[in-house]
């Protein structure tokens, strides 16, 4: 691969809904790294969140675009949203090689993507096909993101780097309780995905049924 071939940033994840802390990680790769682009490929059938209460693929979507406008080095891509079956990263990955053979693949997540990463599909395919930027959230034990890191070199070969982005200890589960709870999420996800969220009643009720005494569960 030559000096001018493309870098390209991954941003894989649920963004239910999106936040500060996804643009934050995106924005330092995209800086630290020097990407030509970041791409924001939201999962249609997210492998490992298959129990949770999770918006329809059209509002995570808009929340993103909404997200990412003005900002032209952001895309957002719906490939994994209109793939049928379970959104596998290696198979992303794959498809991506194969429609731009050239450019350099980085895959963004936080420290605790990092830990679960063995246990993704194919792992080794993974590895081979992106570099992994990981970022420091709220609850990172560094010592341990340290060994997996090593670890993860040791035994696939990877090229895993540490994000120097600021921490910011914030999550979707956080903001979809405060919106439950009637609390602000203003200033955590962008001011348009706050309107979005409370225009279309996002995250208002548990989609869960009541049960027999009316209470919710
Ligand atoms: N505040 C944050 N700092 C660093 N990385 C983050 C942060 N929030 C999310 N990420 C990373 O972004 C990727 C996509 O995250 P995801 O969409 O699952 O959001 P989440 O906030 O972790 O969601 P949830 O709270 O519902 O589990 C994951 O790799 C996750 O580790
Ligand atoms: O490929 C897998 O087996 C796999 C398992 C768990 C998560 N992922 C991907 O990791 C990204 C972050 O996932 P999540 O569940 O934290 O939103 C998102 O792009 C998922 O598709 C991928």
């Amino acid at each position: 691969m030559d000096k001018k071939s493309k870098r390209v940033g991954i941003m894989g994840g649920t963004f239910n809904p999106v936040h500060i802390g996804h643009l934050l990680i995106a924005e330092q790769s995209y800086r630290e790294y020097e990407l030509d682009q970041v791409i924001f490929m939201p999962a249609g059938h997210p492998p490992h969140k298959q129990d949770q209460e999770i918006v329809s693929n059209h509002d995570r979507l808009a929340m993103l675009r909404l997200a990412v406008e003005g900002v032209p080095y952001f895309r957002v891509s719906d490939y994994e949203i209109n793939k049928h079956g379970l959104s596998y990263t290696y198979e992303t990955l794959e498809y991506l090689t194969g429609i731009a053979p050239d450019t350099r693949f980085y895959f963004i997540m936080g420290a605790d993507s990092v830990k679960d990463l063995t246990h993704w599909c194919r792992p080794e395919r993974i590895l081979e096909l992106a570099h992994i930027l990981a970022a420091v959230r709220g609850d990172t034990d560094m010592e341990m993101l340290n060994r997996e890191a090593e670890l993860l070199r040791c035994t696939y070969q990877a090229k895993i780097s540490l994000l120097g982005a600021p921490e910011l200890d914030i999550s979707s589960r956080e903001l979809r309780d405060r919106v439950k709870n009637h609390a602000s999420i203003r200033f955590m996800v962008p001011e348009k995905v706050n309107f979005y969220i409370h225009f279309h009643h996002l995250y208002e009720k548990s989609n869960t049924p009541p049960q027999a005494d009316g209470a919710w569960k």
